[in-house]
């Protein structure tokens, strides 16, 4: 058999232990498939005084010098799982200059600065693989990179992070609050100790970054994805979800669309949003992740799995590691990074989006009418309207009435201006819940 593929593995946390687990009892299988046998040249950790007893290497491969380890000569492939911006960045543009194959679950790096690493991976002829980055163990960024460059993606939708999931669909079934829900998730391990990145939506706006820039062909970075939370989803609003036949999801959404001047450009937001019951979308619960890509030629496709976890995050990487080194011993490289469409992304207000509406008003003549007119002034057109009488559902706001509206597709920025008016109107006790609405329409 031809000489073994050298791998340097950065991280042993979660990912990283699996990903060193797997290699081991995979070994033989992994060999035939590549052609070649695969060694751990060393495994770059923080500190080495930690009991890693259970894992199945030398101890002696372990090393706090990760840029040593990347910089060795004899190291084909470099396996990144620290995550985190530096020092990642600056061991792995040093790997792909030199030509060494990399992959890597690094979401925040490939979001914050994707341009550094794929222009390294050009200078250097080098593999830049990052499977694990978006939806864990789901293969979607190969497809999209490869099965579908025949084709012209419109829109991709995703639950592309776990954590939140899980809150949103403890909230949905219990009738529980944020707080609460999020402290059942701390509890059982699906939230970290710091939940910002999570229920902030910036884990879910890097990996929409990276979606939308393979989906369009356009380098997205996370600082052009507009991105909400799911902090201010309280259980009036997943109460006013049910009585509409929907729930509430955390969705990560990139699409085509025109721009003001009638451009082709695209929109990238993460923000929670009703769906009705009946999407490919809303049954996915717990903390799994799903993507829905609807494509022209392909039509809707669907993509569901565990979005993290160490071992099923540690499947996506060593898939990655089978093709880097296939290409390896082929004398081969994947297609580079293709961002020639360089499409603009479009600014939040001009993104299509509808609302969905819950006023407490007084009920008596005009109001609708009043209510009617703020939606027209800002050219929103209204889909549904359901009037309710105070204390019938949901219970007591000691209001007169409860009205629902839900508009059709209009500018985010008409929307956001008519809830801004609606707020002001006389009629208007309160603004019980203001939510989008994606699909169905
Ligand atoms: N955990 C998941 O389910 C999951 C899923 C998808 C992607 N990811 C990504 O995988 C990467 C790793 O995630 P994780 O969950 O394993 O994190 P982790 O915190 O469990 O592991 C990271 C490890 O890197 C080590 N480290 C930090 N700085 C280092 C340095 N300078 N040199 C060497 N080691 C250093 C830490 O000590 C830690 O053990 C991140 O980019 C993350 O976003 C994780
Ligand atoms: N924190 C992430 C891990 C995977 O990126 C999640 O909850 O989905
Ligand atoms: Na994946």
């Amino acid at each position: 058999m031809t000489s073994p593929l050298r791998l340097a593995i950065l991280g042993c946390g979660t990912v990283g232990s699996e990903v060193v687990r797997l290699l081991h009892e995979q070994s033989a299988d992994l060999a035939a498939r590549i052609g070649a046998p695969l060694e751990i040249a060393g495994i770059a950790v923080r500190r080495l005084g930690r009991d890693r007893g259970d894992l199945p290497v030398a101890p002696e491969l372990f090393t706090t010098d990760a840029v040593g380890l990347v910089k060795s000569e004899d190291v084909d492939v470099v396996v990144e799982v620290v995550g985190g911006i530096e020092p990642a960045r600056g061991w792995l543009v040093d790997a792909l200059r030199a030509g060494k194959s990399v992959v890597t679950a690094n979401k925040a790096l490939l979001a914050e600065d994707g341009a550094a690493l794929h222009d390294a991976a050009a200078d250097g002829g080098a593999d830049l693989y990052y499977e694990a980055a978006v939806a864990g163990a789901i293969p979607l960024l190969r497809p999209l990179r490869e099965s579908l460059h025949g084709d012209r993606i419109n829109r991709v939708t995703g639950i592309v992070n776990g954590t939140t999931n899980f809150i949103l669909s403890a909230m949905d079934a219990t009738g529980a609050g944020f707080a609460e829900a999020l402290e059942e998730a701390t509890e059982l391990g699906y939230a970290e100790a710091d939940p910002t990145a999570d229920v902030e939506g910036f884990d879910a706006a890097a990996k929409a970054a990276i979606l939308a820039s393979l989906a369009f062909h356009t380098r997205v970075g996370a600082a052009d994805v507009h991105r909400e939370g799911i902090t201010e989803v309280t259980a009036a609003d997943v109460a006013s979800a049910k009585a509409m036949g929907c729930t509430i999801k955390l969705l990560c959404i990139a699409a085509r669309g025109a721009d003001a001047t009638g451009r082709e450009s695209v929109s990238v937001r993460v923000h929670p949003a009703m769906i009705p019951l009946g999407h490919p979308l809303a049954s996915v619960g717990d903390a799994y992740n799903a993507v829905f890509v609807e494509a022209e030629a392909a039509g809707p496709l669907m993509f569901y799995g565990r979005g993290a976890g160490g071992a099923a995050t540690a499947s996506a990487v060593l898939g990655d590691v089978v093709a880097v080194c296939r290409n390896r011993l082929a004398g081969v490289r994947a297609p580079s990074e293709s961002a020639y469409a360089d499409l603009a992304v479009r600014p939040m207000g001009e993104a299509l989006t509808r609302y969905h509406v819950s006023l407490d008003v007084a009920d008596k003549p005009g109001v609708l009418a009043a209510v009617a007119g703020v939606f027209a002034r800002h050219d929103v057109s209204i889909a549904t309207v359901r009037q309710v009488p105070a204390g019938a559902e949901p219970a007591g706001r000691g209001a007169d009435a409860v009205l629902v509206i839900v508009t059709h597709t209009a500018p985010d920025a008409a929307l956001a201006a008519t809830v801004e008016e609606l707020r002001g109107l006389d009629a208007v006790r309160s603004i019980a819940s203001v939510l989008r609405v994606e699909g169905g329409e």
